[in-house]
């Protein structure tokens, strides 16, 4: 029963029955936090957990998503930073004051500023003039596409801290509930991140990512048939992108993890539970 509503994948709605020590009553999950994970690895062993399966899912998850990234910033790679794509004065014409991109309209796309959206519109019909130069931009708007898809690739990754979060939560809810009535953000982190483990586990993150780039975001030569023995040549330097999971990626991870949690009550109290 239980390990079938953990399995149902993203209803708007759906209960969920925890089963802890102290049984606490079921709870409803609403499009707040949608699907959602669990775990606590140190102190649950049998796969056959519902909550370590969910927090596998999870984990393969945000596996999986290495490989988005990667092809992103490979595609993005092939522009330069090209900083006129944001500048507002660049293509100041008359009648268009919109960004290149219209996004954010869709429920599973998170906007980083969400208070900060300019207009997302692209020259209307009734300006051609504007259309066709806009057309002429050229790499602008590819760059400003493969940005948005890098972005998108990025926050869905980094939002997923959600998941990541409530799997913990639901592991032991009993060792978060006073951090989190206390608010206390720094206890969150520390509760939520083994410091004996989590360095070593971020350091064979950014391992896996930069050997992923490596196969990724290799040039095949044209002829493969021949011998070379010339170094390989990468589209994105495979280090950078490590880097950018060691600096970015996995450090807004652990935030969106802790924002999480610190609201992770109110869930329950609106939900009535
Ligand atoms: O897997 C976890 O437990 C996480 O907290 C996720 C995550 C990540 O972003 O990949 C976050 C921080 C860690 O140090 C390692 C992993």
């Amino acid at each position: 029963m239980e390990a079938k509503l953990l399995s149902a994948s993203s209803p708007p709605s759906f209960v969920v029955h925890v089963a802890t020590k102290f049984s606490r009553p079921s709870f409803v999950l609403t499009s707040l936090t949608r699907e959602f994970p669990v775990f606590k690895l140190q102190s649950v062993h049998a796969s056959s957990n519902p909550i370590v399966s969910k927090t596998t899912k999870v984990r393969n998850s945000l596996i999986r998503q290495e490989d988005n990234i990667i092809f992103s910033l490979v595609e993005r790679a092939q522009y330069c930073y090209n900083e006129n794509t944001y500048d507002p004065e660049a293509f100041s014409m008359d009648g268009f004051h919109g960004s290149l991109v219209g996004r954010y309209t869709n429920s599973d796309e998170h906007p980083f500023f969400p208070d900060d959206l300019p207009d997302h519109v692209l020259p209307p019909s009734e300006y051609p003039q504007q259309k066709k130069e806009m057309m002429a931009i050229g790499n602008y708007i590819s760059t400003a596409v493969c940005d948005t898809i890098c972005l998108q690739a990025l926050s869905k990754r980094i939002h997923y801290g959600k998941y990541v979060a409530e799997c913990k939560y639901r592991a032991s809810p009993y060792d978060y509930e006073a951090a989190i009535r206390e608010q206390d953000r720094d206890r969150l982190m520390n509760l939520l991140m083994n410091l004996l483990t989590y360095p070593l586990v971020e350091e064979s993150i950014k391992k896996r990512v930069e050997i992923k780039t490596m196969t990724y975001g290799q040039v095949v030569k044209d002829d493969v048939l021949k011998d070379d023995e010339r170094d390989p040549v990468y589209r994105i330097k495979p280090s950078l992108v490590a880097n950018i999971y060691g600096d970015w990626i996995m450090p807004l991870t652990k935030e969106v993890q802790v924002e999480y949690l610190l609201r992770r009550l109110d869930l329950d109290r609106l939900q009535g539970n």
